[in-house]
């Protein structure tokens, strides 16, 4: 199938400043029909010269290699430019597959599951395996297996980015002008910059941090395992790495703000998940702060720790190997050239968008992802990266990022998945709102360890019977909750929730099954049911 471009600047660049007819293989650039629109404009005339690229992408990680390949497939000319690979990033090392590829996502997954298993052989114990001797874990190996993974997943990104005629640029970029990006002393001029250049750890100013803590970064690519852990920040990082070392049998501290891990989460689930840490063995302090960390002539760090908002005796955690600086990422936003043309960030340092993720101070600059401070998880980043494309070079008009359902899971062990409102956003916001809650025991763990238990959490809006919160503590809730996710985002009703078939044995059925309301709030008060202690 052909298709024709038509206009003035009827002409295609198909490779860097080489400019054909306008006919074009729809099949080469896998261009759905109907494309023409924004094409017509790509990589012509503007201010008397020709640009170089339709888009060019500064980052590419899981948002600037979604926007770029789906702007390729709608027959733009792309070039993305990204930092030579390493696993500790810096201002001068990344690589493609970026956070999520290389020092996120993929890894900390690796590491979860490696720690599963030391839970699975103490299960397995209760249904009968006899394993000779205490089984042994070999770090270096663990280390070497995941290395070759992550490099293997990078290379396919770049392959993938190649295959789709994407011209790719290592290198540092550094904006110069609304439509001039400079790589290695070279120019390059778009229509259009992208910029997704993704976020940083932070870390705040806590005497001896910087000296002698690590970020997540370091802590998936330790030389050795540590035998004393502290981790300081109870987000997702904080949460998951005192998790993933917990179950490789390192002893972990983690330190925490408020009274409870996971802010953004919902608090009878949060509540929930720390007593199920705390069972497993991690030792987790709530409303404290570390206030200094030293380093002693035998190596090992001291981390003193205060009380947060709260009376207490400030206390001293020793001999420690490691201490993890979970506490929070900026966007890189910093020495690209952002601020000399004008770029309006934040007041975090993010890229400030409009909806459909153009910046809104300069028209040609658009950010997806990290950079833009909105969601920080891989599928919205790849969301936003199809969206701007779609918006872009795309015949569905305007298109905008859909945050309507986004589910996030924190892997720790439990993990804790959700998906729609917390029960105190629900409340002010319905008012009028009916919780469903079970907790139970996960048939794995009936023989043995019977003090595991998993927690569910049905949130509906009474007056359309909507469900607008689906929330999970378990095993498995990453992989029951995405398709709850689907069916929130359908817009399901407890009615039909309750009509659904149930899947028996099973943890996920817990969801189906729920009959009587535990809580029921009417015009934003409790009405039935005991309020909640957390
Ligand atoms: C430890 C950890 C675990 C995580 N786990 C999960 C998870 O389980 N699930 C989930 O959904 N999300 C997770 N996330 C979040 C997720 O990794 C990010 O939301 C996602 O990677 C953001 O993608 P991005 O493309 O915006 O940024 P990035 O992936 O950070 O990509 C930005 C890229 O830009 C490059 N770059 C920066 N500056 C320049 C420059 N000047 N020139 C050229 N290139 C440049 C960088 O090298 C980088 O490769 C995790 C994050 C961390 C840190
Ligand atoms: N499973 C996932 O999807 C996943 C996993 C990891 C990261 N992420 C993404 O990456 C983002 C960054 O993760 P994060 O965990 O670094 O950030 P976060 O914002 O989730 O958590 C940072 C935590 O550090 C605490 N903190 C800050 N300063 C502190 C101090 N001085 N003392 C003690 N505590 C302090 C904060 O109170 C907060 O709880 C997340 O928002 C998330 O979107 C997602």
């Amino acid at each position: 199938m052909r298709i024709s471009l038509r206009g003035p600047f009827c002409r295609v660049a198909l490779r860097k400043g080489q400019y054909f007819p306008a006919i074009i293989d729809s099949a080469v650039l896998r261009a759905p029909a109907g494309i023409k629109r924004k094409l017509t404009t790509r990589a012509v005339h503007e201010n008397g010269s020709d640009f170089d690229f339709d888009l060019f992408t500064i980052g590419g990680g899981s948002a600037g290699v979604r926007a770029t390949r789906s702007s390729a497939g709608f027959g733009a000319k792309v070039g993305l430019c990204e930092l030579p690979r390493a696993l500790i990033s810096s201002d001068e090392k990344g690589g493609t597959g970026g956070t999520c590829v290389l020092r996120g996502c993929v890894p900390k997954k690796l590491m979860a599951l490696a720690g599963l298993f030391a839970e699975d052989v103490q299960d397995a114990a209760s249904f009968g395996w006899e394993v000779d001797g205490q089984p042994q874990l070999s770090w270096e190996k663990l280390q070497s297996n995941k290395r070759k993974e992550l490099e293997r997943l990078s290379d396919l990104y770049m392959e993938n980015l190649k295959k789709a005629d994407v011209e790719y640029i290592e290198g540092r970029a550094r904006i110069i002008d609304p439509n001039t990006v400079e790589v290695n002393g070279k120019q390059y001029r778009a229509k259009n910059i992208l910029v997704a250049t993704g976020g940083a750890a932070s870390i705040p100013p806590i005497e001896g941090a910087r000296d002698f803590a690590i970020t997540s970064d370091q802590v998936l690519n330790l030389d050795e395992k540590p035998k004393k852990l502290v981790v300081v920040g109870g987000g997702y990082i904080g949460c998951e790495q005192a998790s993933i070392f917990n179950n490789l049998g390192t002893e972990v501290y983690l330190i925490v703000r408020q009274d409870l891990p996971l802010a953004g989460f919902d608090r009878e689930a949060c509540a929930f998940v720390m007593e199920q840490y705390k069972l497993r063995g991690l030792h987790v302090y709530g409303q404290s702060s570390p206030t200094k960390m030293s380093k002693g002539a035998n190596g090992k760090l001291t981390v003193h720790v205060e009380p947060y908002k709260r009376d207490g005796d400030p206390f001293d955690i020793e001999d420690v190997d490691q201490v993890l600086m979970a506490t929070g990422r900026k966007p890189k936003t910093q020495n690209i050239g952002l601020e000399d043309i004008g770029v309006e960030l934040d007041d975090k340092g993010g890229l400030k968008v409009d909806e459909f993720s153009r910046s809104v101070s300069v028209p040609s600059i658009w950010g997806i992802g990290d950079v833009t401070n909105r969601i920080p998880l891989t599928p919205v980043a790849r969301m936003e990266g199809s969206a701007l494309a779609k918006h872009l070079f795309g015949d569905q008009g305007d298109v905008k990022p859909d945050y309507k359902a986004v589910p996030s899971v924190v892997f720790s062990s439990p993990q804790l998945a959700y998906v729609g409102k917390k029960e105190d956003a629900a409340v002010e916001e319905y008012q009028d709102v009916d919780i469903y809650t079970s907790t139970s025991t996960p048939m794995k763990n009936t023989l043995g360890r019977k003090d595991v238990k998993e927690f569910v959490k049905v949130i509906v809006s009474s007056k359309d019977d909507k469900v607008v919160g689906f929330h999970m503590v378990g095993s498995e809730a990453a992989e029951i909750l995405q398709g709850f996710a689907a069916a929130l985002y359908a817009g399901i009703t407890k009615q039909q929730l309750d009509a659904t078939v149930g899947i028996h044995p099973s943890s996920a059925e817990e969801f189906v099954t729920m009959i009587k309301a535990s809580r029921k709030y009417r015009g934003g008060k409790l009405t039935e049911g005991e309020p909640l202690k957390c």
